[in-house]
C-alpha cells in the first residue's frame, strides 16, 4: 500500500482465517446430519456410559456396607472390622466423586463437539439451500434453525446418564430379591405405573410440542420483522398492529406452554410420589418381616436404599419422556430442512465462463405462485454484448437476473450461461463469473473494505481501490475518518441508500468478471453521480457482457441492445433506438 496517499491507505488486517466453501455434495439421508455428529462422539459417550455404570456399582457397595454394619459389626461389636470397612467405603466414595466429575465433564465436551458439528452442518445447509426451499418468515426460519440446540441439549445432557441407569434397575431389583425377596415386589409394581403414566402422556405432549414450536417460531418471526422494519413501522404508525400480533402470539404460546407443563408435571410428580411410596412401603413391609423373623435389620436398610435407587431413574425417565416430544418435533422440522437437496451438484466445474447467456423457452413460476413470472422467454446474448431489459413494474425483469444467477431454477426450458445449463454448473463457478448488483442492496456488518471484497482472497487492496474509484464509492469513503475501515452495522446501516449502492457496484466491478448483471444500479443516485458512473463504465465494460435492468432512459447509453418485457413475455428486442421508437409509436 506504500504507493497510496496516506488518506487513501486501506488499513486492513487480512484475516488469517481461511474461509472454506460450504460442502454442496448430495444431501444427507434423513437423520444423517444428526446421527453423524452423535456417532463421531461415540468415544466420549462410551466413557460416559462406563463412568455411569461404575457409579451404579458403587451405589450397590454402600447398601452392602450398611447391611454388613447392621448385621455383622453392630451385633459383634467388631470395631476393628468397622475401621477396615470404613476405609473401603471411603475409597469407594472418593472414586464415586471422581467418576461423577468425569461423567459430567465427558457429557459437556460431547455437547460442545455436537454443538460445533451440528452448527456447522446447519449453516452450510443454509448457505447451499435453494431460495425456493426457504420456509416461512426470516425470524421463524432463524428460530427453526436454532432448534438444533434443543437436540444437543437432549442428547448431550442428563439423557445419557438416565439411560445408563435404566438397566441397573434390574440389578438393584435382583439384589433386593437376594437380600429380602418379598420387598422386591414393591418397586416391581411401582416401575410400570410410573413408566405407564409418562408413556400415556406422550401423544398429547407430542401434539402440544408441535403446536408450541409453531407458535414459538411465529413469535420469533414477528419480533424479527418488527426489529428490521422499525423505521417503517414508526413512520406508518403500524406499532399497534404489530403489538396486537405479538400479544396474540405470546398468548397462544404461553397457553400451550402451560398445558405442556401441567401434563409433564403429572408424569414427573407421579415419579416423585412413587419414590416416596416405595420407600415407605418397603420399610413398613420390612418391619413386619423383621417381626416374623424373616428379615434382618441390615437387609431392610440395604433393601430400602436399593429400592430408592430403583425408582430414582424413573423420575429422570419421566422428565426425559416429557422432553422427548419437544425434541422429536424439533428434529422433524429440522430434518425437512436438512434433507432438502441443495443448489445443483458440483459435477460441472468451469472456473472461467465466456460471457454468453441464452434463455431457451424459459417459463418460471415463483414457489407457491401459479402465475407465470416468465412465460416462454427465449433470447441469446453473445459474449461482450450489452443488453438492457426494460418493462413495466412487475413485468419479470428482475426474475431474468435471478435465473441467470441461478438463484431460482426455470420451471420449464433452460437457462444457459457460457454454453452450460446453470442447473449443471457449480454455483460457485457461476457466481464467481458474474458481478451482480441486485435491486435490494444488502451490505453485511463489517468494514467497507470487507463489504467490497466480501471474503474473496483474490481481491487485494489495489483491486478494492480500483473498483471503488470506478463505482464512485471512493469519493465519499475518502472523506470518512475511518475510510475503508469504517465499520457498518447490520445490513449496512450507517450509510445512505446511494452510498450503499456505490459499494455494491464496487463489489460487482472487482476482478473484471466476464458477465455483469445490474438491476436498477443507480435508482438511489443523483443525476450527476449517475452520469459520471455511466461514463466510467462505458470504457470499463468493453468486451464484457452486461445485462442491465433499468427504468432509467439515461442508463440505456450503456446498452447496445434492448429487450422489452411485458407480463413475463418478450415484446420487443433490438437496437435501443428502434425499441424506444416502437414504444413512442405504440
Ligand atoms: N419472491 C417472489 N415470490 C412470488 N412472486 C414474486 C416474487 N418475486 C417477484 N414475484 C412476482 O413475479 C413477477 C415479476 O417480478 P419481478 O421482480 O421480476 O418484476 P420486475 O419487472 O423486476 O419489477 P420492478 O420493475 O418492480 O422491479 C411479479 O408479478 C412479482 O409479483
Amino acid at each position: 500500500m506504500a504507493s497510496l496517499p496516506a488518506t487513501m491507505a486501506l488499513v486492513y488486517d487480512r484475516p488469517a482465517l481461511r474461509i472454506p466453501r460450504p460442502d454442496i455434495s448430495l444431501p444427507p439421508a434423513p437423520g444423517d446430519w444428526l446421527r453423524a455428529p452423535l456417532w463421531a462422539n461415540r468415544g466420549l459417550f462410551g466413557q460416559v456410559v462406563l463412568a455411569a455404570a461404575l457409579i451404579n456399582v458403587f451405589a450397590l457397595a454402600t447398601s452392602i456396607f450398611s447391611m454388613t454394619v447392621y448385621n455383622k459389626i453392630v451385633p459383634a461389636g467388631a470395631t476393628d472390622s468397622m475401621t477396615a470397612l470404613l476405609i473401603g467405603i471411603v475409597l469407594v466414595l472418593a472414586f464415586d466423586f471422581a467418576l461423577r466429575g468425569l461423567r459430567g465433564y465427558f457429557v459437556d465436551v460431547a455437547g460442545q463437539n455436537i454443538d460445533q458439528q451440528l452448527g456447522r452442518r446447519i449453516f452450510d445447509q443454509l448457505m447451499t439451500m435453494k431460495l425456493a426451499d426457504r420456509q416461512g418468515s426470516n425470524g421463524a426460519f432463524a428460530g427453526l434453525l436454532r432448534e438444533f440446540e434443543t437436540l444437543r441439549e437432549f442428547f448431550a445432557s442428563a439423557t445419557i446418564t438416565a439411560l445408563v441407569d435404566v438397566p441397573f434397575i434390574l440389578l438393584f431389583l435382583g439384589v433386593i430379591f437376594w437380600v429380602a425377596p418379598p420387598l422386591a415386589l414393591v418397586p416391581l409394581f411401582a416401575i410400570p405405573v410410573v413408566i405407564g403414566i409418562a408413556w400415556a402422556s406422550q401423544p398429547l405432549l407430542g401434539r402440544l410440542a408441535q403446536a408450541g414450536l409453531a407458535e414459538s417460531l411465529n413469535k420469533q418471526g414477528i419480533i424479527i420483522e418488527a426489529i428490521a422494519g422499525l423505521e417503517t413501522i414508526k413512520t406508518s404508525r403500524a406499532g399497534p398492529l404489530l403489538a396486537a400480533r405479538w400479544h396474540l402470539a405470546v398468548l397462544h404460546h404461553a397457553a400451550l406452554s402451560l398445558r405442556q407443563r401441567l401434563i409433564s408435571a403429572v408424569a414427573v410428580n407421579t415419579a416423585a410420589t412413587a419414590q416416596n411410596l416405595v420407600y415407605v412401603l418397603t420399610v413398613a413391609i420390612g418391619v413386619s418381616l423383621i417381626a416374623d423373623r424373616q428379615l434382618t435389620m441390615g437387609a431392610l436398610i440395604a433393601a430400602s436404599m436399593l429400592a430408592g435407587r430403583c425408582v430414582t431413574p424413573l423420575g429422570q425417565i419421566a422428565a426425559l419422556l416429557t422432553r422427548l416430544s419437544q425434541t422429536l418435533s424439533s428434529y422433524r422440522a429440522l430434518d425437512k430442512v436438512m434433507t432438502t437437496p441443495g443448489e445443483g451438484s458440483p459435477t460441472l466445474r468451469r472456473p472461467r465462463l465466456d460471457g454468453g447467456i441464452a434463455f431457451r423457452n424459459v417459463t418460471f413460476r415463483y414457489p407457491g405462485s401459479s402465475a407465470r413470472a416468465l412465460d416462454d422467454v427465449s433470447f441469446d446474448i453473445a459474449p461482450g454484448e450489452r443488453v438492457a431489459i426494460i418493462g413495466r413494474v412487475g413485468s419479470g425483469k428482475s426474475t431474468i437476473a435471478r435465473l441467470i444467477l441461478g438463484l431460482y431454477e426455470a420451471s420449464d426450458g433452460a437457462v444457459m450461461v457460457g454454453d452450460a445449463d446453470v442447473r449443471q454448473l457449480h454455483p460457485d463457478d457461476l457466481r464467481a463469473n458474474i458481478g451482480a448488483v441486485l435491486q435490494d442492496v444488502v451490505l453485511l456488518s463489517g468494514s467497507i473494505r470487507d463489504n467490497i471484497a466480501l471474503g474473496d482472497p483474490a481481491i487485494d487492496d489495489a483491486e478494492v481501490l480500483r473498483a471503488s474509484r470506478l463505482s464512485g464509492a471512493h469519493d465519499f469513503i475518502g472523506r470518512m475518518a475511518a475510510g475503508y475501515d469504517r465499520q457498518l452495522a447490520d445490513r449496512g446501516e450507517g450509510l445512505s441508500g446511494g452510498q450503499r449502492q456505490t459499494i455494491a457496484i464496487a463489489r460487482a466491478l472487482t476482478l473484471r468478471r466476464p458477465i455483469m448483471i445490474f438491476d436498477e444500479p443507480t435508482s438511489a443516485m443523483d443525476t450527476a453521480s449517475e452520469d459520471a458512473l455511466i461514463e466510467r463504465l462505458e470504457t470499463e465494460l468493453i468486451g464484457r457482457t452486461l445485462v442491465l435492468v433499468t427504468h432509467r432512459q439515461s442508463m440505456l447509453r450503456l446498452a447496445t441492445r434492448v429487450i422489452m418485457i411485458d407480463a413475463g413475455r418478450i415484446v420487443a428486442d433490438g437496437a435501443p433506438a428502434a425499441v424506444l421508437k416502437s414504444l413512442t409509436t405504440v
